[in-house]
């Protein structure tokens, strides 16, 4: 990769055998940067860093030749229901300015391919598509946008991968528990490319906890793509700063393993499902009921809005649909004031040395309450921004029953860089642990939101989420 600094930053080259000039503009924020090809006055290419996914070398008999590979929006689909934002495409340029190779060439092998053994009978590369995240673009990003670019770029055939769609709520457990688990505790190094928001990493997660590891268990490492609604996950890693869908950093990110909390239940918890009309048990363990999280644990607004928007209806509007169901709950149709949360919420704070040494929170009805791993919740949206990507801290949000205006003025400021956390009426720390005792007569006031899941407590029950849990699995994420 040569000395970039003496490098120029214009060389005469080609793309696709056509001579051109190239010049790449260096700005220091790399938002801006942006490589030009002029072929002549009439005829200026331009691809900006938000696009590109990597810089290739082509072979080392033609040392000059790289393939660039990139997300072209302009051809996006127009179909609403499976519109993504962009295609995979490719070029041949011959002849780069050095500093462009040097910021986009990839360091090595990607770390999936690594795990990608093609001499074993089973491939230990799993793609899986989650159909019903997010607005359903799954299937169209693995179609127009993962499955040519692996084919371009380590001419992968289907033969060399395990392609999952998911058909039900519950494939994705099913899958884990039947093959990643089992796989996982033989030894074996397993790459997943998970097509879903932040659910199927939540479904993964649980499942590889549901057992006993073996002492040979190896964490496979996950790269996600952001097909969910929220996003929080792959938002607060930084899987999502460009047009790639996740594409870039599966071929360039570094994996780090992704830090959780546990969640137990009073006995009579459950899961609901299929839109809040069925329920589930959860996993048990000693007799109390269990689930793990990487990204949130809350109670109040913020559950009852996920919980309230996890419809087929809701869902037809992306992330717009949180906003639409926190509106119901702020200003109810009745004229009356936000449903004030009745329990006792108390926390374990870190600089407290005694054990379960739980301090009240001086108040006994909520509007929010919020503990999270990650910064952003969804796009833009900072609930923590103390946050940093996987830096395993629990940090809880919390406010009283305020009214529907001083509750949008509140998340408001989360909007806007996470200023809420500075604002007097809310409660922001680092904390080791949350307990909530419910006091509410009706069940919709007892759904606790983990991970975007929703979990149902028994009258009188209780929540308690902690942190210092022993990973499973490694994300992919920006090096
Ligand atoms: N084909 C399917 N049929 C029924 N349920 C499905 C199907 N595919 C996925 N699911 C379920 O849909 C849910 C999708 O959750 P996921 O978190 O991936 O998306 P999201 O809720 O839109 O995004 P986010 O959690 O990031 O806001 C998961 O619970 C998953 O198990």
């Amino acid at each position: 990769m040569g000395n970039t600094e003496s490098s120029p930053l214009s060389t005469a080259g080609k793309v696709d055998g056509r001579p051109v000039t190239f010049t790449y503009h260096r700005r220091d924020d790399i938002d801006e940067r942006e490589l030009i090809w002029t072929e002549n006055p009439a005829s200026i290419g331009r691809l900006s860093t938000k696009d590109i996914i990597a810089v290739i070398p082509i072979h080392t008999q033609v040392p000059d030749d790289y393939s660039v590979l990139y997300v072209d929006s302009t051809t996006a689909t127009k179909d609403t229901k499976t519109s993504i934002p962009g295609v995979f495409k490719s070029f041949v340029a011959t002849k780069l300015p050095q500093p462009f190779i040097h910021d986009y060439q990839p360091p090595g092998n990607a770390c999936w391919q690594t795990r990608q053994d093609k001499s074993e009978g089973f491939p230990n590369l799993h793609i899986v598509v989650s159909t019903g995240s997010g607005t359903g673009q799954a299937e169209a990003v693995w179609e127009q946008m993962l499955k040519p670019m692996l084919r371009h770029v380590c001419s992968l055939e289907a033969k060399d991968y395990a392609l999952h769609f998911t058909t039900s709520e519950y494939t994705v457990t099913d899958l884990t528990c039947d093959i990643f688990l089992k796989q996982a505790n033989l030894g074996v190094a397993q790459a997943i490319v998970l097509l879903s928001g932040d659910g199927g990493m939540v479904d993964i997660v649980n499942a590889l906890k549901s057992e006993q590891l073996s002492r040979s268990y190896v964490k496979p490492s996950v790269a996600l793509l952001p097909l969910g609604t929220g996003n929080a996950l792959a938002n607060s890693a930084g899987i999502t700063g460009d047009n790639t869908m996740g594409l870039k950093t599966l071929l360039q990110g570094s994996q780090e393993e992704l830090p959780l909390f546990c969640a137990t239940f009073s006995p009579g918890a459950r899961l609901l499902v299929n839109e809040g009309r069925d329920e589930r048990l959860l996993h048990t363990v000693d007799g109390t009921p269990l689930a793990h999280g990487a990204v949130v644990c809350s109670w109040g607004l913020h559950a009852s809005l996920v919980a309230d928007s996890d419809s087929a209806e809701y869902r037809k509007f992306g992330a717009e649909r949180f906003g639409m169901a926190a509106k119901d709950l702020l200003y109810p149709a009745d004229g009356s004031s936000p449903h004030p949360y009745k329990g006792k919420v108390s926390v374990l704070r870190p600089s407290n040395n005694a054990k379960d040494d739980w301090q009240p929170i001086d108040r006994d009805t909520h509007g929010y309450v919020l503990a999270t791993l990650v910064s952003q919740l969804e796009k833009g949206f900072t609930i923590s921004p103390a946050s940093k990507p996987l830096d395993g801290k629990l940090r809880l949000v919390h406010f009283g029953p305020v009214n529907g205006e001083e509750a949008m003025a509140i998340m408001k400021k989360a909007y806007d860089g996470g200023k809420h956390a500075t604002d007097d009426r809310v409660g922001y720390e680092e904390i080791e642990g949350v307990r909530i005792q419910f006091n509410e007569e009706d069940e919709r006031w007892r759904r606790i939101c983990l991970d975007g899941k929703v979990i149902q407590v028994e009258r009188g029950g209780w929540v308690e989420a902690k942190t210092g849990v022993k990973g499973v699995l490694s994300l992919i994420v920006r090096s």
